[in-house]
């Protein structure tokens, strides 16, 4: 028997929603399976923490986390409580750092059962590898003065280790895919880094001879997600472009509540943390119609970082038949609740 033990934090929003609706899936997938067995243990880390607590977890948060297999999360942020700066950094980026989560993968493709907004989808199939650990997210800079003189400073931070880091994977994923790596740069309007960032990407494909690149400025990228998606392959983007690209990637699959992620730790000294691209959709929050797709493809990745790709396999096939058979929430034009979706997954994987 394979174990695994994972630490659950839910967070705020639909977070609370979607989160054990996708434990209920895992759940059934290792009771089908009979060879692995998860352990679940739940932290209550998130804005209502904060309010009670002063912080988003406690002081020994990480210490706690470190012994796990991997973390499951659903979203941060609840605006009316805390502001979002403070949550994010407090929880969410704190892990990814402090745990050396260097690499979000978040793959977008055309799904069975579920319409794109875009006139001609094209079956298109890629993955974004969002640079995680620098870039424009840094707490370096600050503010002076009040009012009409105040000035805010935000220094980005682009280091060879990280920006060489993340187009590596990129390029070793398009090994296992179809051999093509699009660099997201803007090195027309950004002076410094993003000339930088060229430069990284020019060494690094001298190593990939087998492998096709391109780049393109990041505007230009994000038409050609509406225009002609399916020429893209792998695209290996800064932190803030890699975010922006995939909740564009999320909207032309069909719902941004259908896209997954994984944060992922390369050197093994730290779990991997799995939570989907969607935030924690105040707008929606305890109408019980929020898409648990999206964390539900992200248990999959969980597995396929476990190894366990077969059963991922799988559950994604199930997934495209329950769309197919038009048990949806209302994001994607259904009427199904979150529940209703995830005991339908559930039942089907039963039968499988
Ligand atoms: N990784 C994270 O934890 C994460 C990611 C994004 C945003 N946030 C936080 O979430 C809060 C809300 O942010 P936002 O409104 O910009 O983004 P959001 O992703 O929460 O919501 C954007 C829109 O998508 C819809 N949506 C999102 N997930 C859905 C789902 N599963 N099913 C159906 N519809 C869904 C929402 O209803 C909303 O209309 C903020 O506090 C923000 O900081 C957290
Ligand atoms: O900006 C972030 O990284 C938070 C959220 O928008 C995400 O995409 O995970
Ligand atoms: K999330
Ligand atoms: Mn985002």
């Amino acid at each position: 028997m394979k174990k695994f033990e994972i630490a659950v934090i839910p967070g705020d929003g639909i977070g609370k929603e979607v989160v054990p609706a996708a434990l209920d899936v895992l759940q059934t997938v290792a009771d089908v399976h009979g060879g692995i067995q998860f352990d679940w243990t739940e932290f209550p880390w998130n804005c209502d923490y904060y309010l009670e607590h002063g912080k988003m977890m406690p002081d020994n948060g990480l210490e706690i986390l470190q012994g796990f297999d991997g973390i499951f999360l659903g979203a941060i942020g609840n605006p009316q409580l805390v502001p979002d700066h403070v949550s994010l950094w407090g929880l969410l980026i704190k892990i990814r750092r402090e745990f050396e989560q260097v690499i979000n993968i978040r793959p977008a493709k055309c799904m069975k059962g579920i319409r794109s907004p875009l006139v001609n989808p094209n079956d298109f199939d890629l993955i974004v590898v969002r640079e995680n650990s620098e870039g424009e997210y840094s707490e370096i800079g600050g503010r002076i003065h009040r009012g009409e003189d105040e000035i805010a400073v935000q220094n980005a931070i682009f280091t060879r280790k990280g920006v060489e880091r993340a187009m590596r994977y990129a390029f070793e994923l398009a090994k296992k895919r179809r051999g093509h790596v699009t660099s997201a740069t803007k090195s027309n309007g950004i002076f410094h880094s993003m000339p930088f960032w060229d430069e990284v990407f020019n060494d690094v494909k001298k190593d990939y001879r087998e492998i096709e690149s391109a780049a393109f400025h990041i505007d230009a990228l994000a038409a050609f997600f509406v225009t002609r998606p399916q020429i893209f392959d792998v695209i290996v983007a800064s932190n803030l472009f890699g975010d922006i690209l995939t909740d564009l990637g999320g909207a032309i699959m069909g719902s941004i509540g259908i896209a997954p992620a994984a944060n992922i730790n390369l050197n093994g000294k730290y779990p991997s943390m799995f939570e989907p691209v969607h935030g924690s959709a105040p707008d929606i929050y305890g109408k019980g119609i929020a898409n648990p797709i999206g964390q539900i493809w992200t248990a999959k990745m969980m597995l396929d970082h476990f190894g366990e790709d077969e059963l991922g396999k799988k559950m994604l096939e199930v997934l495209e038949e329950v769309t197919a058979d038009g048990i949806k929430t209302p994001d994607i034009g259904g009427n199904a609740s979150t529940r209703e979706v995830a005991n339908e997954v559930c039942r089907r994987l039963k039968a499988l």
